[in-house]
């Protein structure tokens, strides 16, 4: 369903012209996921934009994943959903869903909501922020020994999200981190394309391992 790697998700950016190019340009790096994030939009805005990128990923064969709306994933036929604490029940979206889109989930620093994710048949568990991020300065930390012990009990791939940065990665994916979560490290860089491609570099190659 999804390989390890890069999670790109989009920065909140008004110019639809402008997420659509930033994130083409970053589509040959071949990202595991993206995810259309944008708080700042309003509804007609999300969905015109992910409207946008769904055409723009599907032309590339990477899966597009919409933040915290169900209803807009359902309209575009997108191809999964994440949802946070204030985003609905995972179990509910998995039943509107159905079996196949992927359904991803934010546990922050909880166990608990690991569980539950994972009783209500997500696809991948979320954990942040691993490490200060500048997008979300007061999200709480998430440990690595938490990634690890989802991996470990849970048997679901694991996102770590919070800022990430190529440098800071490497005990991520050794602590069991399948997908880096990341916004400003890669669209505030110099060189998003080479940032994004570097990204691919930490990790083993696709008939090495898989996520699902
Ligand atoms: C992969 C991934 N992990 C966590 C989040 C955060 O979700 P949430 O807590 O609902 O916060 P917002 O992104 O909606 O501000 C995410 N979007 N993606
Ligand atoms: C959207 C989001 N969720 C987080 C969490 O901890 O759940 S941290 C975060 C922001 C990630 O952006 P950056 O890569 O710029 O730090
Ligand atoms: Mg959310």
């Amino acid at each position: 369903m999804f390989l390890p790697g890069l999670y790109l998700v989009t920065p909140d950016q008004a110019d639809g012209d402008a997420l659509v190019a930033a994130v083409a340009a970053l589509l040959p790096a071949r990202p595991a996921l993206v995810q259309y994030r944008n708080k700042l939009a309003d509804a007609s805005q999300r969905r015109e934009q992910a409207g946008r990128l769904l055409a723009l990923c599907r032309a590339a064969g990477v899966p597009l994943v919409i933040n915290d709306d169900l209803a807009l994933t359902l309209a575009i036929g997108a191809d999964g959903v994440h949802l946070g604490r204030d985003d609905g029940d995972p179990a509910e979206a998995r039943r509107a869903l159905g079996p196949g889109p992927i359904l991803g989930v934010s546990c922050y620093d909880e166990w608990p909501r690991a569980e539950a994710g994972a009783a209500a048949g997500v696809d991948y568990l979320a954990f942040g922020a691993v490490y200060p991020s500048p997008t979300k300065p007061h999200a709480p930390r998430a440990s690595f020994e938490l990634l690890a012990r989802a991996k470990r009990d849970l048997g679901l791939p694991v996102a770590a999200i919070g800022g990430i940065t190529l440098d800071n990665a490497p005990p991520l994916i050794a602590a069991g981190a399948s997908l880096l979560a990341v916004i400003s490290d890669v669209f505030s860089a110099p060189g998003p394309a080479a940032r994004a491609a570097a990204y691919a570099g930490l990790f083993p190659g696709p008939s090495q391992e898989t996520t699902a």
